[in-house]
């Protein structure tokens, strides 16, 4: 493939500015049925999200998707978030359990606004056949099915289905896939996504690999609806998981879904944890995210998001931080 790149490789080249104030610059997008702030989305990671924070989100009008690894909650979370008159937003997997938990939520008519399915290799039968089993029993679900990183699985799951792919295997940060396996789109997932963005129809979530809030941009550029987003959301006072204090300094753990920490067992480990550092409150990050997001649609030369997919770029080889750290 040519023209292989990552984020730290591009920059976004400024257009002339229509506004007086970045103020003026509308974050929002349309995601499904709903409108969002951002077009941002913490990772459905045990240690990203749980259900105080889904409420958080789902209240001031973010999108938000919870994990699945505490399976038998998900019908009472959907539920419980329904009776809030919030949106409900969950991750299923594809093994025969999920196959009968779809069927309870039909039977039992709980029916959430979005459905992730979320494995490490969703170019495969087993997810077109769960998308197929939920379009089936639930039609009126969102279903977002992933991760993919081809073209080719973005056309199969759409063809199944899917109302949008998640691309993006082997960029975290607490991913280890590409070193495990040789595979993935890590070291130039934003290449991998314009590739993904040029055969899809339907909405692209880019996922992992974000450093930066400048990444944000970079991802609706090549061609993302949504970007989810782990590591910066790790370590907030609201996060879930582990706090720990090392030379006077506080740190939240941050673990893989497929780590040994979230499987509880050393098989077919494809991810590590890592301690980041405490960064305060999940509202102050979501606001500075609104802020540098609507800087970079003045930048582009507009007032809305959709200035940013339009704009000239230059592909400056792993130079544009200059041996500086990122912060
Ligand atoms: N985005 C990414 O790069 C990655 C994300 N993850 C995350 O980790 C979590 C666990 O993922 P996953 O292990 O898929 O979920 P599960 O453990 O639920 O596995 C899902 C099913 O897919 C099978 N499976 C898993 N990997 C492969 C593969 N490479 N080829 C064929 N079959 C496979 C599993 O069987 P069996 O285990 O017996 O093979 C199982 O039947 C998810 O949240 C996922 O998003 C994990 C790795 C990469
Ligand atoms: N290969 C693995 N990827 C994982 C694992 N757990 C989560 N993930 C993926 O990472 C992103 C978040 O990336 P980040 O760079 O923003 O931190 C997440 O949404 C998953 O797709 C894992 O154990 N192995």
């Amino acid at each position: 493939m040519e023209n292989v790149f990552d984020y730290e490789d591009i920059q976004l080249i400024p257009a002339k500015c229509i506004v007086d104030s970045r103020s003026e610059c509308d974050t929002s997008v349309k995601f499904g049925k709903h409108t969002f702030k951002l077009p941002v989305v913490p990772a459905n990671m045990q240690t990203i999200i749980d259900e105080k924070i889904a409420i958080y989100l789902a209240e001031n009008g973010y999108f938000y998707v919870m994990h699945r690894f505490e399976p038998e909650t998900r019908a009472a979370f959907i539920q419980d978030m329904q009776k809030r008159g919030l949106i409900a937003s969950i991750s299923v997997g594809v093994k025969e359990e999920e196959y009968a938990f779809i069927e309870q939520l039909a039977k039992e008519e709980i029916i959430p606004d979005y459905i992730t399915i979320d494995i490490a290799h969703g170019h495969s039968n087993a997810v077109i056949h769960m998308i197929q089993h939920i379009k089936k029993l639930i039609p009126q679900s969102f279903v977002i099915a992933g991760n993919v990183g081809t073209p080719e699985a973005v056309r199969e799951l759409e063809n199944a289905g899917a109302d949008a792919t998640k691309v993006g295997i082997g960029p975290g940060k607490v991913c280890i896939t590409k070193i495990k396996t040789g595979f993935g789109t890590g070291g130039w997932q934003l290449a991998a996504l314009r590739w993904c963005a040029k055969a899809a129809s339907k909405p692209i979530i880019a996922d992992g690999g974000i450093r930066t809030h400048g990444d944000i941009a970079k991802s609706i550029r090549f061609g993302a609806t949504m970007v989810m987003i782990g590591s910066l959301f790790a370590g907030h006072e609201e996060s879930p998981g582990e706090t720990i204090e090392r030379d006077g300094k506080l740190y939240k753990e941050y673990f893989g879904s497929a780590s040994e920490f979230q499987k509880g067992e050393k098989k077919n480990v494809e991810g590590k944890r890592m301690h980041v550092e405490h960064k305060g409150s999940l509202q102050d990050t979501l606001v500075e995210m609104e802020q540098d997001l609507q800087s970079s649609i003045s930048y582009a030369g507009g007032n809305k998001l959709d200035a940013i997919r339009n704009v000239d770029y230059v592909i400056v080889k792993n130079s544009i931080f200059n041996g500086d750290k990122v912060y």
